[in-house]
């Protein structure tokens, strides 16, 4: 999101979704993480007309890790997207949400025995099987319970992305996925087609996360593609689906300068009617799983200025009331952010800071030079593009307490996650004695 397309009212407050972030601030408190949804639909509109150009059988499957709650499966179920889980809490998650389970898709490298019986048992759409232990345990489950399901096989493809080593995944040295390269998914699908409980409708990979350019995903295509030849001419087996997997990056900084959906979604598509054409292959059906790209830009974290640390020329550092514990890109992933001081979006830029957060711990820096006017505490900081994997990868730390999460639309804000209470950080601890 850049900086020129927020919007400001008179009083040169931040407006989200229609309301003022100053009135969200004091009635929520802060910090508080909010979510733009009019912004949430107009990324799935722009990734459905993209596909709908191109002319490709599609399936947009919401990487649900980005941001897990009620309320995200419910936008997500009224958009008619399907979405992926990669755990046994966030299929429940979405089951209580009453997200239909036929759209799901489970993903993991290691689903422990219960959560496969829990996807079973709950009819989930597909189960993406990542590994030899997988495949064992999902096939006991089945004929414990006289059930089959349709999966499909995560593969990798032996391909790394130009992003940060922690958000590579499609490398051959990669946790995820059967590679290709030894003949380990080619093993996988034998042992899989032998087994009647199984249906196998796809192929999927995932080369990586806050990707920017489109050559990781053309050679992935043409892996797949050249695979699912193989695999006709050896095993009489084509994929029906070809899922891609998610990654398309976003703007977090000015710098940042992202693909569109459709400068991704195009060439993908005319290379893959080539190699269809090349191998008489037919034109699989495309599936892609993008979290970032849908929840990312629609999500501000909301915190109050309050301490200061002026270090006679050297620097300063302002702390906000929140940090790593609502935020942990930054310390993770060296993640950029930018961010604007929301009650007084119209004033001149005064002076450089890092922005910290409440932490006991120097990494807290929630953006390392920030450009921000004359500022007191008091005021209110938005910190931009937090809405994928910030509120997901929360933590407790120092025992703060979460914050809450709310969306807003046509002028309206509404709580959907409840701010956590002192309370509850101690529910489940049991005395010793
Ligand atoms: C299998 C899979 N699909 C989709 C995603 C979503 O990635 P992103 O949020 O970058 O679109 C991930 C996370 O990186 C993933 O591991
Ligand atoms: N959590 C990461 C991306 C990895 C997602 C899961 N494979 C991020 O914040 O960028």
């Amino acid at each position: 999101m850049s900086k020129q397309r927020l919007q400001a009212n008179e009083q040169g407050h931040l407006v989200l979704g229609g309301v003022d972030a100053t009135r969200l601030a004091q009635e929520y408190g802060t910090p508080l993480v909010v979510y733009d949804v009019a912004a949430i639909r107009r990324q799935i509109q722009e990734f459905r007309a993209a596909f709908t150009r191109s002319g490709l059988r599609y399936q947009i499957s919401y990487a649900s890790k980005a941001f897990a709650t009620v309320a995200m499966y419910q936008v997500i179920d009224e958009e008619g997207l399907h979405a992926d889980v990669v755990s046994g809490g966030e299929l429940y998650t979405a089951l209580q949400a009453g997200f239909p389970v036929r759209d799901l898709s489970f993903h993991g490298n290691n689903k422990s025995l219960a959560e496969l019986e829990m996807a079973v048992e709950n009819h989930v759409g597909v189960i993406v099987l990542d590994n030899f232990h997988e495949i064992e345990l999902l096939k006991r489950v089945l004929v414990d319970r006289n059930a089959s399901c349709d999966v499909m096989l995560r593969v990798t493809p032996g391909i790394t992305a130009h992003t940060h080593r922690y958000t590579q995944t499609g490398q051959v040295d990669s946790k995820f996925g059967f590679d290709v390269d030894s003949g380990q998914a080619t093993r996988a699908l034998q042992k899989v087609l032998a087994i009647p409980q199984m249906n196998v409708i796809g192929l999927h990979a995932h080369i990586g996360s806050q990707i920017f350019d489109v050559t990781g995903f053309d050679l992935l295509v043409k892996k797949l593609m050249t695979i699912s030849a193989q695999w006709r001419d050896r095993l009489g087996f084509t994929p029906r689906i070809l899922n891609l997997g998610g990654g398309f990056g976003i703007a977090y900084t000015a710098t940042d300068d992202p693909l569109t959906p459709a400068d991704f979604i195009q060439p993908i598509a005319a290379r893959l009617r080539q190699l269809a054409d090349r191998y008489q292959l037919p034109l699989p059906e495309v599936w892609i799983e993008p979290g970032r790209a849908i929840v990312g830009p629609a999500g501000y974290n909301l915190y109050t200025v309050g301490s200061r640390k002026d270090i006679p020329d050297l620097t300063t550092y302002l702390s906000v009331d929140g940090g790593m514990g609502d935020n942990i890109r930054p310390a993770l992933y060296q993640a950029k952010y930018a961010a604007v001081l929301a009650n007084k979006m119209n004033e001149p830029t005064h002076e450089t800071v890092h922005l910290t957060g409440k932490y006991c711990e120097s990494g807290d820096i929630l953006i390392d030079q920030l450009a921000l006017s004359r500022n007191e505490p008091g005021d209110l900081i938005a910190v931009l593009d937090t809405g994928a994997y910030g509120y997901s990868m929360a933590s407790n730390y120092n025992r703060n307490p979460r914050p809450a999460v709310v969306f807003v639309e046509d002028g309206q804000a509404k709580v959907v996650v409840r701010r956590e209470t002192y309370a509850d950080l101690v529910r489940l601890d049991v005395r010793y004695e």
